[in-house]
């Protein structure tokens, strides 16, 4: 990457600081651009990042700026809003980046980048996807709780993004299906929900058959209208997904000794739709077991699990039942 090439994160929070800081430790000119709470928390503790590998690192004095005007100095931007907030911040890209300006989209399911290129036809949209979990673990830390490679599309930008940052923390790979590569995350994505119902961390969730036999339901909806649709979902993660939904609903001990040891979830990670329960913001669930449900329509199918959930999610938002047992889930998503 030429010296000059700035990055601009924009939508400082769990992957924005985490990745970001990342590519901030490895040497490159990152300007986080986020909200005044998150710039606050920074400016009183620091940005300090940590993995599950046990690479620890303090990022003094990282750029943050409130103000979206900043993405005016930006060669790269890398989006790391949610999905619901796509459309504010291709408002703010349009009023102040330049256009042609690369913008990655980092947001989980398979609608975001063309839903940018369509808000921003004058700029590079590029495909990317974080397959990893990031959490904050106290005041200015982000802990990045699971594995995997950051994958983008191969840009000529995307290409020296990657050989910027080389095999560091932050690394990206690159991948020409994106495509196969965001309907493979969106299988494990569509636990979002789920776990944000559990109200617990993931790996407690996971150690519950009940909950392991919905999320295995609405992946077998997903794969099934891929099939329909003759989309291929790349692997992502160490199951293939054609055997994803076996492996998942399997018994206990079969689960917690295989899956939950190869995985290696942190006891702490909870995903990311379950910071949007507990600070009462609208969640994913349209982009995520939503995009399940919109695609079986298109089919002139139906993918019943996947719209019980998108209705639990939307009637806990509205002030609905929040916490589900498993049983409760099982029961209230139609299986028996
Ligand atoms: N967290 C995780 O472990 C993972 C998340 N992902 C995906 O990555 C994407 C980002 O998720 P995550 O980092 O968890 O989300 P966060 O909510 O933690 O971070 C997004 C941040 O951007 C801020 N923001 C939104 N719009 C603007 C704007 N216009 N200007 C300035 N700031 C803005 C938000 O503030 P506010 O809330 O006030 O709007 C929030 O602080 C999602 O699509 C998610 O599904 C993918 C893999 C793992
Ligand atoms: C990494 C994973 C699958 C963790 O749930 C995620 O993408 C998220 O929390 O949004």
């Amino acid at each position: 990457m030429a010296a000059a090439e700035r990055i601009a994160v924009f939508g400082a929070g769990a992957i924005g600081c985490y990745v970001g800081g990342a590519w901030a430790a490895a040497g490159l000119p990152v300007t986080l651009i986020g909200r005044d709470r998150i710039g606050a928390d920074i400016a009183a503790h620091g940005l300090r990042l940590s993995d599950q590998d046990g690479w620890n690192a303090d990022v003094p004095g990282i750029a943050f700026s409130s103000d979206p005007a900043a993405l005016a100095d930006a060669d790269i931007i890398a989006l790391t809003v949610k999905a619901t907030g796509v459309e504010e911040a291709a408002r703010s890209i349009a009023a102040h980046a330049r256009p042609g300006t690369s913008v990655i989209s980092f947001q989980n399911g398979v609608s975001s980048p063309d839903r940018l290129r369509a808000l921003l036809p004058e700029f590079d949209i590029v495909a990317g996807m974080v397959p990893y979990n990031v959490i904050p673990l106290g005041p200015g830390r982000w802990h990045r709780a699971s594995f995997g490679d950051i994958t983008a599309t191969r840009t000529p930008v995307s290409e020296r993004l990657a050989a910027a940052i080389g095999e560091r923390p932050g690394l990206i790979r690159l991948n020409d299906d994106m495509t196969g590569i965001a309907w493979g995350k969106l299988l494990f994505n569509l636990n979002n929900a789920i776990n944000a119902l559990s109200g617990t961390t993931i790996r407690d969730e996971l150690r519950q058959r009940p909950f392991r036999r919905v999320m295995a339901a609405t992946m077998r909806e997903e794969l099934a209208m891929l099939r329909a649709a003759g989309i291929e979902p790349a692997k992502v993660g160490a199951v293939p997904p054609r055997l994803l939904p076996a492996t998942i609903d399997t018994p206990d001990w079969l689960f917690h000794n295989l899956f939950l040891r190869i995985q290696k979830v942190d006891p702490k990670a909870r995903g990311s739709m379950a910071a949007d329960f507990d600070a009462g913001r609208t969640s994913e669930v349209d982009f995520l077991n939503g995009e399940v449900v919109a695609l079986a329509e298109r089919l002139g199918r139906t993918a019943p699990v996947n719209a019980a959930i998108v209705r639990l999610v939307k009637d806990a938002e509205a002030g609905g039942r929040k916490t589900w047992t498993g049983a409760d889930l099982v029961r209230a998503v139609g299986l028996h």
